[in-house]
């Protein structure tokens, strides 16, 4: 072999990875070539002892004679096969980056046969598959199923025709074997007794361990054979099972081949399977080996070692690929080559492969490759292409009665409600964590928001008395007015002003002088200044009683001069509302004294009783209402887009579309199950904050209810798009948040819609939780009943986010296929 020729087996390297019983194959014995040429030698390959079959090996070809016979493709024809794929085309990536993984893919399955896809990782055997199942679509070309299109109404596909065992586990981890296979068993509407026979036949043939055992707990390969008697359960017409025997032991791999021929032998069953251990597919009765995106060979085991010459499968594969490699694209040149130098079999009755060259590509009976490589003017042929044509028995239709028009099928939904409410109440720690969450939420918020700032620190100095202390001696009791002249004589009314403040706020620091208290309190000492003037009462008296001669001098000492620290907003309205109150307190309290009517000190601004709330409003009422609307809300995201996505991550999603569940069943169960965690949620809130913390509630608690649970439901519809939408959970994380903070910030929780730019105004009010909080709050706070507009648009909004949110995620469910 030349330096070119050793360059051109490193290009076939990318095979060492083909197993062969779990080894790697990349002895293989190759056949010399001279890369200049392309051409391949088959010197060594004619030199090979003849192949043995073994008495198994005829046996299958008997049956395959017996099967399978040779027909012209028309779409009659297509739909008798278990499985017709043609001119499949399947790209991944956009249209100017594809990756293209099927490329005019033909494939033909007939009914009772065992189809053994072959081909190295990542060459599609998985996406063929998936498109198989209905659960991805082609970008062009066309499938066969069971004589129906996947997904076509009546066709069963996906449904219970179809027995899927997909490459990843896709069980649920927290269940026993038993429970998986009744969940399994129950969709293809079994009944229990005989879900619980087959049970114990399948773990006979798979010798599972003690069906009582979690999922989580057993081995990799026991998981494969749980997921491998979830296919089986339900004894199917098609079964396609993707590397069903990765990681168990050749015994019981060969215990289950023979299961598969067993199964496949009245022609019933018929069985599609992809494994890279190529030589246990030479008990299938068809093989078709993948490379590039089309079938290098579609043949039986027997006739793909006798014609090309090989020593086994694998090395049958090696051969093929390296042809291919060379740049023969299309399986008849490639055999072409190969056949070339291999004598061929006469041909009996060659009118049995005379066919419309119109038909060539897709040609199909059992082995429609043959004749469509053939009919290029190269004569090969098959010993099965030589028995004589039979007639397919007419196709049964499938049957459609009015559950194939139901949206949800009782079955379908008792085995889905069983599987949420075992795999909710299996997983202590998150049950836990959703119904505790939503307390400790409310309990910090009860707590920690919207109560009074207590004991900030307040520097006072005092010029009108000699005093080391803030407080500062008066006599209470006393009234400065001469009660025979009505003349005023006012002493320390800072030590009553500072005592009725000292009530409102109990830190005051005394100072000695003005600029040392200035730099204190540009350190953070104090939050404001208080300074009163040497001569405060005596001018403050004039200012009230003589405001002729009062100068600019008497209100300037008059004033209590205030510094404040104006960088919390919430801290320095509420501070200088206490110096004002304190102020009028101290009037108030001196005109009682002197018995003067005690509103003539008030700010001449009577506050009535309000029409609605408290007297003193506070913040927690009004957070409180858009509060527990967000945290209801966002725990349901939390709790649906989680459990969606974990099914979705871990295979069992698809799983269960693939059996004929439908996106809607899926949704409504979840529904259903997470509808009793949502309502404990709320209304453990609801106690909490208004038995136990007394928020103020006036309004009908049947209506403030029942928006709540709706807007859970709102929370968890969307938990639905966002887990239709994302395909990993960082994605559904940066969608959650993302939504969570604007919600939030604009749904008029936290700040008066009024309050914002008009644009985020016109935001606001369509967003799902604006119309709801201001319900709730009217409810609440104004005891509104549901005749009210601003009541009844919050349920109206709400239901409607439902509705979009929930057709969303059905739409998703059904169209988004990769
Ligand atoms: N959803 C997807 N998006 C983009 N590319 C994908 C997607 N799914 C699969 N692919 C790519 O398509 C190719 C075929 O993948 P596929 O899983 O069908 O291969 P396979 O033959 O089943 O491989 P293996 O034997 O390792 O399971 C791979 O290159 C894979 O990276």
């Amino acid at each position: 072999m030349n330096g070119k020729g050793k360059q051109e087996i490193g290009s076939i390297n990318e095979w060492e990875s083909w197993e062969g019983n779990g080894e790697f194959k990349c002895m293989v014995k190759m056949p010399a070539y001279d890369n200049e040429g392309a051409t391949i030698s088959m010197e060594d390959v004619r030199a090979e002892p003849p192949i043995t079959i073994s008495t198994i090996e005829q046996e299958l070809m008997a049956r395959r004679k017996l099967q399978f016979k040779t027909q012209k493709s028309t779409v009659a024809s297509r739909k008798q096969q278990a499985v017709c794929v043609r001119r499949a085309h399947k790209r991944y990536g956009t249209a100017k980056n594809p990756n293209v993984i099927l490329d005019g893919l033909n494939m033909t399955v007939p009914k009772g046969a065992i189809y053994g896809l072959l081909g190295a990782s990542g060459c599609g055997k998985t996406t063929l598959l998936s498109c198989i199942v209905g659960r991805r679509r082609l970008n062009s070309g066309e499938i066969w199923v069971l004589g129906g299109k996947p997904g076509s109404p009546g066709s069963g596909v996906p449904g219970p025709r179809i027995g899927y065992m997909p490459q990843e586990i896709a069980l649920f981890g927290e269940f026993s074997i038993r429970e998986t296979l009744i969940y399994f068993g129950w969709i293809a509407n079994m009944p229990t007794k005989d879900v619980e026979d087959r049970i114990d036949f399948l773990i006979t043939l798979l010798q599972l361990p003690n069906p009582t055992r979690q999922v989580k707990n057993l081995s990799g390969g026991q998981q494969r054979r749980t997921s491998l008697a979830a296919a089986l359960i339900h004894d199917p017409e098609l079964l396609i099972l993707d590397e069903p025997t990765v990681g168990v032991d050749p015994v019981l791999r060969q215990s289950i081949w023979d299961h598969l021929v067993d199964i496949t032998k009245g022609g019933k069953t018929t069985v599609i399977i992809t494994t890279h251990y190529i030589d246990e597919t030479k008990q299938a009765d068809i093989i078709g080996l993948m490379r590039g995106g089309r079938f290098l060979a579609e043949e039986s085991p027997t006739e793909l070692i006798r014609r090309y010459q090989g020593e086994s499968l694998e090395d049958v594969f090696l051969k093929l690929s390296v042809l291919q490699n060379l740049g023969k694209r299309r399986r008849s040149s490639i055999l072409a080559d190969v056949v070339e130098r291999v004598e061929l079999p006469a041909i009996p009755n060659p009118s049995a492969i005379d066919l419309e060259e119109a038909e060539i590509g897709e040609i199909s009976g059992e082995f429609g490759d043959n004749v469509s490589m053939s009919s290029k003017g190269r004569v090969v042929v098959t010993p099965e292409l030589i028995a004589p044509i039979e007639a397919m028995p007419p196709e049964e239709k499938p049957k459609r009665s009015m559950e194939t028009y139901m949206p949800m099928k009782w079955h379908h939904m008792k085995a889905l409600i069983w599987k949420n409410f075992l795999s909710l109440f299996r997983n202590f720690g998150a049950l836990a964590f959703l119904l505790g969450l939503p307390v400790s939420q409310m309990i910090f918020f009860c707590l920690a928001i919207g109560h009074y700032p207590e004991g900030l620190p307040i520097a006072v100095v005092n010029y009108e008395v000699n005093s080391t202390e803030p407080l500062c001696s008066y006599d209470k009791d006393y009234c400065p007015q001469d009660p025979n002249t009505y003349e005023w004589n006012l002493t320390r009314f800072s030590c009553r002003y500072l005592d009725f403040l000292s009530k409102r706020q109990n830190n005051l620091i005394h100072y000695d002088d003005k600029a040392v208290a200035m730099e204190e309190a540009a350190k953070g000492m104090s939050r404001t200044v208080l300074v009163f003037a040497a001569n405060f009462s005596e001018s403050l008296q004039k200012r009230i009683t003589d405001p002729r001669h009062s100068n600019i001098w008497t209100v300037r000492t008059s004033d209590i001069e205030a510094h404040m620290d104006e960088t919390d907003k919430q801290v320095e309205w509420m501070l200088s509302r206490d110096l004002q109150l304190a102020f009028m307190e101290a009037a108030e309290h001196l005109a009682t004294i002197c018995e003067l009517p005690t509103r003539i000190m008030s700010i001449p601004v009577h506050f009535n009783k309000p029409i609605y709330g408290l007297d003193v409003p506070n913040f927690t009422d009004f957070a409180g209402p858009g509060v527990i609307l967000t945290i209801v809300f966002f725990l349901a995201v939390a709790l649906t887009s989680g459990s969606m996505l974990a099914e979705r991550n871990e295979g069992i999603l698809e799983r269960s579309l693939v059996s004929g569940i439908t996106g809607t069943e899926i949704l409504f169960s979840h529904v259903i199950v997470q509808m009793l965690i949502m309502i404990l949620q709320s209304v453990m809130v609801l106690i909490l904050g208004f038995l136990v913390f007394g928020l103020t509630m006036k309004g009908p608690v049947g209506w403030v209810t029942f928006l709540t649970v709706i807007t859970g439901l709102c929370g968890m519809t969307f938990g639905f798009v966002v887990s239709c939408l994302c395909d990993t959970d960082r994605t559904a994380t940066y969608l959650a948040l993302g939504s969570f903070l604007p919600m939030v910030l604009l749904c008029g929780i936290i700040w008066p819609i009024e309050g914002m730019h008009m644009v985020l105004q016109w935001v606001s009010y369509v967003l799902p939780l604006t119309l709801s909080t201001e319900s709730l709050r009217s409810m609440l706070q104004r005891g509104w009943d549901i005749a009210r507009p601003s009541v009844y648009s919050g349920f109206i909004s709400t239901t409607v986010w439902i509705a979009i949110y929930l057709t969303t995620s059905i739409l998703l469910l059904k169209f988004k296929k990769g």
